[in-house]
């Protein structure tokens, strides 16, 4: 290796990694799918799992006569009176989905009331005394938020009926802060998943790469900072680097000896001359305004050892933590949890629509109804488990890095790197993970121990390995439960990833042969033996290991094996092309390196399944499968419909499709290798427009231009972007297109997709009372206030109704949830 640089970076043990405090929270699932920006805007109102948890929908049953409290977003020119009566029970899931939970969404007054209704009391009114021995009291907010003492001890209450608390969980009412009685089921489960929250006050920030020692590039490069004259400052813009802090601070009028910032992270440092700098640059630093975050300075402390000399790891998350917050909580609770947080995210949908909506205009049909069920958007159907709850995911991606005690580790980074968190565990319990996956971690893990290149330095942009990344291609067949997981996966492709800027070629060589050895001996001594198919490395120089699709690729021989799970790699095409398989619905699917492919194979089955269901498909159906990826959707549903038009923009995912429809001799597919935003429209046009223009042409009797394109009674997008949600191109032109009635939004991101919606559900302003405002978004606003003000230029053209939903639970343990929505007009 040439780089000088890299020599010199200190090993693990000699370096002096140091703990912070901060109040930053981690995220809980590095990678819950895969993430490629699609949409412009960012997501500013994802609500926190606590947020998600804490504002939970209670299963009430019910018809307590309530006290209406306003929504803040109520429509002053919605004026059709709130019903308080009791609501009808919403009709179960649908029949075919046989593991779904049953819905039990009747909506507690509590969601009558987010409808938005005009306050009626004032507050005085509302702390009536819940003691009060009045007869007919006027039911206050708090009315059965608590529950009854003499009840639960007892089993009865004197007051019967009319007791203003709850006789039981069934009775119980969230408090009108969203919480609930801290004694019940409900609060204490709140409780556990607050707990996140709390770590967030406390504020941990984990480096396990030195960033103190560094020479700053003033010539001060003695390598020891002294740890008493050093502080963190936590909320600087992520773009500053060291010189826009070192010039903000000293516009302050701060003196101080080095200053570290790094693009990309919210946290830097300062350390000072002495005791009274930095006694004076703390008052003048701490809570100063810095854009529109208010500065906090925290200390710093050596890593795994407190001020007083004690271990700091009762502080520190785990992996487990980390990645699966949700693990502590039976399959059941997380269920009824993530159905919750969508029901919330439907609630926000209604709520946004109506201020979408023009003034003085009456509302769609879709948001009056809305009251008769709880305030929902639209029936909640329920929510489809996953079939297996364990070592489901097909595809893990391990960080090379150092743990919280300076060891090297593969595993799972324990926060976010931009809050300054580098620490990373071996995923030891994460019950998502396959064994085989942590098999291949472990195997790499100890390869990296001893090879003579350094794992990449997130803090510093540089070292060489950087992550493996573990996909596996399950037999075909039915599987039924979690034990069977490992004899399911038949083959295995390893993705290195790594970064050879500044290495010598013959030194990496080396290396690779090394590597490539390790693997296949590792997996031959496993117990089974671990199938290994195909071994790629990616050279990558990024700060982040999120890597553009086109990133160059390289696949390394595997070493022959006698155990029988390799072929041969002189003969294999399959190992030479890089690509594994998997099943889905009886097809068979090839998935190269980088191309998307959903990580719980057999949730997904059940998604795309749902998806068909809803689409009102026929063999006069054109579908359009936007952002289809290896062309799962399309290819599975290829048999209901005339034709498919898939539109995906990795190349490589085109390439896979496009061999998929081959290998299971589908013929009535096509599939355009592009960004959706620049063909969705012209594609609409190209193939429905046409056709409209022949049958006018028929209609008139004049001879039609002889078409190339086949002709479709029936249109249907089934779209399913990434985490961003759809560009707005997008849905201007599946808004904007009159013939298509049917859409299906399936999305990893219930959040964009509540955003998305506001625009395609909304009515059209009249022309001259459309806004005027330039651009898709306004920096600073939310996805959801966005979308409000792209909804008041949509051309004229008819909304889209939200007709149902359903959750689908692609990530147990976790608290991402897939959502479906069905939208028509
Ligand atoms: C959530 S995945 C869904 C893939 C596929 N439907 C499936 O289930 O396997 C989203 C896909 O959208 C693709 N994508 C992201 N942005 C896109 C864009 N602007 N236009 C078209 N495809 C895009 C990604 O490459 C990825 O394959």
């Amino acid at each position: 290796m040439a780089s000088s640089s890299i020599d010199e970076l200190p090993s693990a043990a000699e370096t002096l990694t140091s703990q912070i405090s901060a109040d930053v929270t981690p995220p809980s699932d590095p990678n819950p799918t895969d993430d490629v920006t699609m949409a412009s805007s960012p997501i500013d109102e994802l609500p926190s799992a606590v947020e998600t948890l804490t504002s939970q929908h209670p299963s009430d049953n019910t018809a307590a006569p309530v006290n209406p409290i306003p929504s803040s977003d109520s429509n002053p020119n919605d004026d059709v009176p709130m019903e308080t009566a009791s609501i009808d029970e919403l009709p179960s899931a649908v029949d075919t989905v046989k593991s779904q939970i049953p819905a039990d969404i009747t909506p507690s007054s509590d969601d009558v009331e987010a409808v938005g209704e005009k306050r009626k009391r004032d507050d005085d009114d509302e702390k009536t005394n819940p003691e009060s021995s009045d007869p007919n009291p006027t039911p206050s907010p708090w009315f059965k938020t608590s529950l009854c003492s003499y009840f639960r001890r007892e089993g009865s209450c004197s007051h019967g009926n009319t007791c203003r608390y709850a006789h039981g969980e069934e009775e119980l009412r969230m408090k009108p802060d969203n919480t609930w009685d801290p004694t019940s089921v409900r609060g204490k489960k709140a409780k556990i998943l607050e707990k996140p929250a709390e770590e967030e006050e406390n504020g941990e920030v984990l480096f396990t790469e030195e960033m103190m020692d560094d020479n700053d590039g003033e010539g001060c490069g003695d390598g020891v900072h002294d740890l008493s004259l050093s502080k963190c400052l936590v909320h600087l813009p992520i773009k500053w680097q060291a010189d826009e802090l070192k010039k903000f601070v000293r516009e302050q009028g701060v003196e101080f000896k080095f200053a570290k910032k790094r693009r990309g992270m919210i946290v830097g440092f300062l350390t000072f001359e002495n005791a009274e700098q930095l006694q004076n640059g703390v008052e003048i630093l701490e809570g100063k305004a810095v854009g529109n975050k208010n500065l906090k300075i925290a200390d710093v402390l050596p890593r795994t050892v407190d001020k007083n000399g004690t271990k700091n790891q009762a502080k520190i998350k785990s992996a487990r933590e980390a990645v699966t917050p949700l693990a502590d909580l039976s399959y059941a609770e997380q269920l009824e949890q993530k159905k919750a947080s969508i029901m919330q995210m439907l609630k926000k949908l209604t709520r946004n629509a109506r201020k979408a909506c023009q003034n003085g205009k009456s509302l769609p049909e879709w948001i009056l109804q809305s009251r008769e069920i709880g305030g929902l958007a639209c029936k909640l159907e329920g929510i489809i488990e996953s079939p297996f709850a364990n070592g489901y995911r097909n595809k893990c991606e391990f960080s090379a890095g150092y743990s919280v005690e300076g060891k090297l580790t593969v595993g799972f980074m324990l926060g976010n790197f931009s809050a300054g968190v580098t620490a990373v565990e071996e995923a030891v319990d994460c019950p998502n993970i396959s064994k085989m996956a942590c098999r291949y971690a472990s195997i790499f893990q100890t390869f990296l121990e001893k090879s003579k290149l350094p794992v990449w330095n997130k803090f510093k942009s540089c070292g060489f390995w950087r992550q493996l990344t573990v996909r596996e291609g399950r037999k075909p067949g039915v599987f039924s439960n979690d034990e069977d997981a490992e004899t399911r996966i038949a083959e295995v492709m390893l993705m290195v990833q790594v970064c050879t800027k500044d290495t010598d070629e013959g030194e990496v060589a080396i290396e690779f042969e090394e590597m490539a050895k390790a693997f296949a001996e590792g997996a031959k001594a496993s117990s089974p033996p671990l199938p290994l198919t195909v071994l790629v490395v990616q050279d990558h120089v990024g700060i982040s290991n999120v890597a553009p699709p086109d990133c160059p690729l390289r696949l390394l021989p595997i070493p022959m094996s006698d155990n029988g799970t390799n072929p041969d790699q002189t003969t294999d095409v399959l190992t030479k092309e890089a690509r594994i398989h998997d099943h889905i619905n009886n097809l068979k699917f090839s998935i190269s390196p980088t191309a998307f492919f959903q990580v719980n194979t057999g949730a997904a089955e059940k998604l795309y399944s749902l998806a068909g269901d809803w689409a009102d498909l026929g063999p006069d159906t054109l579908l359009f499968d936007v952002c289809c990826g290896t062309g799962t959707i399309g290819l599975t549903l290829a048999h209901r419909v005339g034709m498919v038009i898939g539109i995906e923009m990795n190349a490589s995912a085109v390439s896979d499709a496009e061999r998929n429809a081959k290998i299971n001799g589908i013929s009535n597919c096509k599939f355009i290798c592009s960004k959706a935003e620049d063909v969705m429209s012209s594609l609409l046009t190209e193939y429905l427009d046409e056709s409209e223009m022949e049958e006018e042409a028929k209609l008139l009797n004049n001879e039609p231009e002889k078409s190339t394109k086949p002709r479709f009674k029936n249109v249907v997008a089934i779209v399913d972007p990434p985490r961003p949600g759809l560009h707005p191109d997008v849905i201007k032109a599946l808004r904007t297109h009159p013939r298509l009635k049917t859409l299906v939004y399936i999305s990893c991101n219930p959040e964009t997709l509540g955003a998305n919606a506001i625009e395609l559900c909304t009515p059209s302003f009249k022309k001259d009372d459309q806004e005027n405002r330039r651009g898709y978004r306004q920096r600073g606003l939310s996805a959801a206030a966005s979308a409000r003000l792209r909804a008041k230029k949509m051309p004229a053209s008819e909304p889209f109704r939200p007709v149902k939903a359903m959750a689908v639970d692609l990530f147990p343990h976790t608290d991402h949830c897939e959502m479906v929505m069905l939208l028509q007009r």
